[in-house]
């Protein structure tokens, strides 16, 4: 049986880049772009790193399947203008040097903690904005992505964030809960808003949701993600998916360490 190709492009695996979805981001002047090979997600680096040992195969996005390109509120950047130039002579599959730089990005010096602090107290909103692709190996029902793949890209994607604020110290997902609300098309590049609504001792509190623009009713006009104030919520009816759920401080790594030994027993 032929398959439709409009659905499902074989060729289709990588980010679209550059994609007008993450264009109309970098005009939006409430949000600043980091090079997504700077937010890398920490796990492989650690593991590569440390050497604490890892040892599982990562999931769906082992392979970059979900490509993803992250904004942080303008305001409370971390990364310097110098490193951010840096990246963008870096090959996609240059994981070692990713894993240098992701060192960097998240060790907590005294001038990011500093940035980080500053505007925070300044009541501004923590949050992460972007856009991520859906490639076509996260396939669920024909031609739309596994309910599965939206959670997991939801788990690091909030991961991503609660590290980016956070400054280092591990946490974990106490739990997690999803709403689907409309089914997400393979191969499409969507928007993401998620932000920690409130911390509470070690516990974090995070919600947010995958936005399409032009989710909303059929006869008023698309989203306007370039104007778009992105310390307010997204309207509800953008929403391909929503998440709320609690991200819990870890007393230190050794815990995860801790754990690994006592499942071998
Ligand atoms: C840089 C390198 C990074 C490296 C680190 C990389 C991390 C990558 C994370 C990626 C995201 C994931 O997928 S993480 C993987 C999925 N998550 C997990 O596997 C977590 C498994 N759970 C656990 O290990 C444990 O439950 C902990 C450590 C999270 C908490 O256990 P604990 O330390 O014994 O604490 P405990 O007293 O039980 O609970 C603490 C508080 O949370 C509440 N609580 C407990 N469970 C829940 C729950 N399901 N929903 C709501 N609340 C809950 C309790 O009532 C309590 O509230 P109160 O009395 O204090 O008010």
């Amino acid at each position: 049986m032929s398959r439709n190709r409009s659905l499902h492009n074989p060729n289709l695996t990588s980010f679209p880049n550059p994609s007008p979805e993450f264009g109309a981001l970098t005009r939006n002047s409430s949000v600043t772009f980091i090079p997504d090979t700077l937010l890398w997600w920490p796990s492989y680096s650690y593991r590569k790193e440390s050497g604490i040992g890892f040892s599982g195969e990562d999931f769906f996005y082992r392979d970059g399947k979900f490509g993803v390109r992250y904004f942080v509120p303008t305001g409370c950047v971390l990364v310097n203008e110098e490193t951010a130039a840096k990246s963008e002579d870096i090959p996609d599959d240059d994981m070692e040097y990713k894993i240098l730089k992701m060192a960097k990005v998240f060790a907590p010096n005294k001038g990011k903690v500093e940035t980080l602090r500053r505007f925070v107290e300044d009541g501004g909103v923590r949050s992460l904005t972007g856009v991520i692709h859906f490639a076509n190996d996260t396939e669920g029902p024909p031609g739309f992505v596994h309910g599965g793949a939206t959670f997991t890209a939801f788990d690091q994607l909030v991961g991503v964030m609660v590290h980016y604020y956070a400054l280092h110290s591990p946490h974990m997902t106490l739990n997690l809960t999803i709403h689907y609300r409309k089914p997400m098309p393979l191969g499409s590049v969507q928007f993401f808003h998620l932000r920690i609504a409130k911390t509470e001792g070690r516990k974090m509190y995070v919600d947010g949701c995958i936005f399409d623009p032009s989710a909303g009713d059929a006869d008023e006009e698309p989203f306007d993600v370039a104007g778009w104030d992105f310390s307010q919520t997204i309207p509800e009816k953008y929403a391909r998916a929503k998440v709320e759920g609690v991200f819990y401080r870890l007393a230190g790594i050794e815990y995860l360490e801790q754990n690994r030994k006592d499942s071998r027993l």
